[in-house]
């Protein structure tokens, strides 16, 4: 396991008067010239066998003296060994004259069993002063000339201490990374050394070994004349220094063949698609690897919301602003997950156009990928998805991760619970809060090996193999998640699989499954449909999505002379309690060009400034606009009276408790309102502002963003990265309609 190193104060590294790098190469002397850049008040001392090199270095000034490691050894308090893993031994033999409780010595090796072996060798066992670590940083050049002062600014460092290290030798030598600029973790040295052979020394064993192969041959000049980019990016670091990893590959032989063996597993399964001319198994590694390079592209760049559960951004949303123009919002959650699933499933080709690229759906699609299905995109909204047939899905090699979407969870459940391997279903830390008992319970009913973490809780873990058998299952909640988790389980069933739900929630999975021609019977609350047979894969457009299309009919509906269409939304009448509850308000909607794309009807919404008045939401709206309820309770603060919600306790187990988060807000811009269990009452009026919490939950955050349009102060709501999971482009279309909100982003 990696951890976060204990904070440690930068004053450990101030009362330090001199710190000897041994082996003054490139890694050694972007040590010294960092701590000199960073204005380090102590001696800096090197040793190495090289003279010349420590000449330049002092010319360089970026050490003060140098001497033989002995000489070197007995003036220094903090010493860093910066030579080649073999080499290390041998520098420690000559430390031992010098050698005494109060030093702290470090290393630099890119293995670190091989190092330890080293000290145990020289001391019988591992000091409690001797700390061991590898930065995470380099490059292909070597040499003192080649110091760069800002080397491990940003990067990790791996610390790997023994159970026996003086904790304030641990502290010395992480506030030296951290003097630096790096990140300190810390880790066992066999899981090190495990990580270390699948991402630094296995591509430099390939390129290596690429360049030394096409070098061999007698045409080898003209290779080199006319490779490009790719040669030049694939084998940069076959111009490392060759001594440095033969000491790697010797010291980590065990752990980089190892890697080699799945690499070259790798290769054999690229290779037979190549020889076999299928074109959708190279798809599918090629789509899976160019996303996972985007994603980890994504990751350095501390840019997609997964990256970000670490941090936080802020929003200001300024009192008053527009709401003017015309806007496409993207494409619909719920049909995007739905549109990859039965896509994926189906025989045949499906493209889909208006696809979310929101981290939700994109974590659906990853998981796809996972399980060996080649996908094409997104891009700009189209996906193509080569499907595999009801039983052509492959067991991943690890947890399938949904981030934070409960939709995924419970979808993926039923349709998991009917495949031949096992899996697990894993999310970010708000989605482990939420229950999943309630898809639990069926599943099992069903036959199906399922197990959760306590109290029903993410994650789950699903045992393949199951013969599922159909069931007759009354919803104990209106929750379409439930129900499709059923049906999707049905479709692997033996017999009918039959859902009655208490009250109608939206039916995109019944609707798509018919498109797909697998025949559900719906009569009334009741769906029906018969396990086997196949899905057929086809051409599927994702309206906009009405969930996102809420937060501007509300802006315009509160905003003095706003004036907005919204195009191409989806108005499946199982979605349209927010028109429903906003017009019974007052709220000026007309839907324009009404017409129906892939068995979904769909139409621009014209919404104009209104004047809103409070009312009582009648209960049989409330799952038609479950997750509306946000941003309508901004409506209802602008209405004129009371607005009472009843029979909504299901928003209590959302991204977050919906009523009290809400709530919570609402009492910091001075609106008054009730919490009862299952809803709440609200009485319109004038509202200041203040800093509102999201926790993390999107729709929080964009309505409070709406409710500045009439607040008299500046609104900020915080913990708002997550609102890239149903709606990335939500700041640029709100402030292309006129609404001015900025954000800010800040570490935790
Ligand atoms: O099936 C779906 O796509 C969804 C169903 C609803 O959840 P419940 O089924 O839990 O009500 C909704 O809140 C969610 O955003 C999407
Ligand atoms: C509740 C929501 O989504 P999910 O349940 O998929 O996390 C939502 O988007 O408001």
């Amino acid at each position: 396991m990696t951890s976060a190193a204990p904070a440690s104060t930068p004053r450990v590294l101030e009362h330090t008067d001199s710190i000897l790098i041994i082996g003054l190469g490139m890694i050694g002397a972007s040590i010294a010239a960092g701590l000199k850049a960073q204005g380090f008040k102590g001696r800096i001392l090197a040793s190495d066998a090289c003279h010349d090199e420590l000449e330049v270095g002092r010319s360089m000034g970026i050490i003060d003296a140098f001497g033989s490691i002995e000489a070197m050894g007995r003036e220094a308090d903090l010493i860093v060994v910066c030579v080649p893993v073999l080499a290390v031994e041998q520098v420690l033999r000559a430390l031992t004259p010098v050698w005494h409780d109060a030093l702290v010595l470090t290393d630099v090796g890119s293995t670190k069993a091989a190092v330890r072996e080293s000290v145990c060798r020289v001391f019988g066992h591992v000091p409690d002063n001797v700390v061991l670590g590898h930065p995470i940083a380099g490059s292909e050049k070597s040499g003192v000339k080649a110091a760069n002062p800002t080397l491990y600014a940003n990067h990790n460092v791996i610390l790997t201490p023994e159970a026996t290290n003086r904790s304030e030798a641990f502290e010395l030598v992480a506030s030296l990374w951290q003097r630096l600029g790096a990140q300190v973790l810390s880790m066992s040295v066999e899981h090190h050394d495990d990580v270390l052979a699948r991402t630094s020394h296995l591509p430099h064993f390939l390129a290596f070994s690429l360049v030394d192969t096409l070098a061999r041959q007698d045409e080898r000049l003209e290779i080199f004349q006319y490779a490009a980019g790719g040669f030049r990016d694939f084998t940069r670091i076959a111009g490392s220094d060759p001594v440095m990893w033969r000491d790697v590959f010797m010291a980590n032989k065990t752990a980089v063949l190892d890697a080699l063996d799945e690499f070259e597993q790798g290769v054999a399964r690229l290779r037979c698609a190549v020889e076999s001319s299928d074109g959708d198994a190279m798809l599918s590694i090629f789509s899976r690897a160019s996303h996972a390079r985007h994603y980890f592209e994504t990751l350095l760049n501390q840019s997609s919301y997964q990256s970000m559960e670490q941090r936080s951004i802020t929003y200001r949303a300024q009192a008053g602003g527009a709401v003017e123009g015309r806007i496409r919002v993207p494409g619909d959650k719920s049909m995007s997950h739905r549109a990859i699933m039965l896509g994926a499933l189906a025989d045949g080709v499906t493209q889909v156009d208006g696809f979310l690229e929101g981290e939700d759906s994109l974590a659906t699609l990853q998981a796809f990928r996972e399980m060996g299905v080649a996908i094409e995109g997104p891009d700009q909204g189209r996906v193509v998805i080569h499907g595999v047939g009801l039983h052509g899905l492959k067991k991943p090699d690890g947890p399938l991760y949904v981030g934070n979407s409960g939709t995924a969870m419970r979808l993926f459940a039923g349709l998991l619970a009917g495949q031949e391997f096992d899996t697990e279903l894993t999310g970010d830390a708000s989605l482990t809060k939420r229950p999943m008992g309630r898809v639990v319970d069926p599943l099992r009913l069903m036959g199906a090996h399922i197990e959760s973490a306590e109290g029903g809780r993410p994650p789950l873990t699903i045992r393949g193999g199951q013969a599922l058998k159909g069931i007759d299952y009354e919803l104990p909640m209106a929750s379409a998640q439930v129900k499709s988790c059923v049906l999707l389980a049905g479709l692997y069933a033996d017999g009918e699989t039959r859902v009655t739900e208490p009250a109608p929630t939206r039916d995109h999975t019944e609707r798509m499954l018919n498109g797909f021609g697998f025949a559900v019977d719906k009569q009334g609350p009741v769906a029906t449909l018969h396990g086997g047979g196949t899905l057929r894969g086809g051409p599927i457009d994702v309206p906009a999505d009405i969930s996102s299309a809420a937060f501007f009919l509300v802006a315009a509906s509160i905003t003095p002379n706003a004036d907005l269409v919204l195009e191409h939304v989806g108005i499946n009448p199982t979605r349209v309690g927010v028109i429903n509850i906003l017009k019974a308000m007052g709220a000026d909607i007309t839907l324009e060009n009404q017409h129906e794309v892939g068995g979904e009807p769909v139409a621009d919404l014209h919404v104009r400034h209104a004047r809103l008045k409070g009312i009582d939401i009648p209960e049989d709206q409330v799952p038609l606009a479950i997750d509306e309820f946000p941003v309508l309770f901004i409506a209802a603060a602008n209405a004129e009276g009371m607005t009472r919600l009843r029979g909504a306790e299901e928003l209590r187990v959302k991204e977050s408790d919906r009523i009290q988060a809400m709530a919570d807000g609402m009492a910091v811009l001075g609106i008054e309102h009730t919490v009862v269990d299952d809803g709440i009452d609200i009485v319109g009026g004038k509202y200041g502002g203040g800093v509102v919490d999201s926790l993390g939950d999107h729709r929080i955050a964009m309505a409070f963003a709406v409710a500045a349009l009439n607040a008299s102060e500046t609104i900020s709501i915080r913990d708002c990265a997550n609102v890239a999971t149903s709606f990335p482009n939500f700041l640029e279309l709100a402030e292309r309609l006129g609404m001015r909100i900025s954000a800010e982003e800040s570490d935790e």
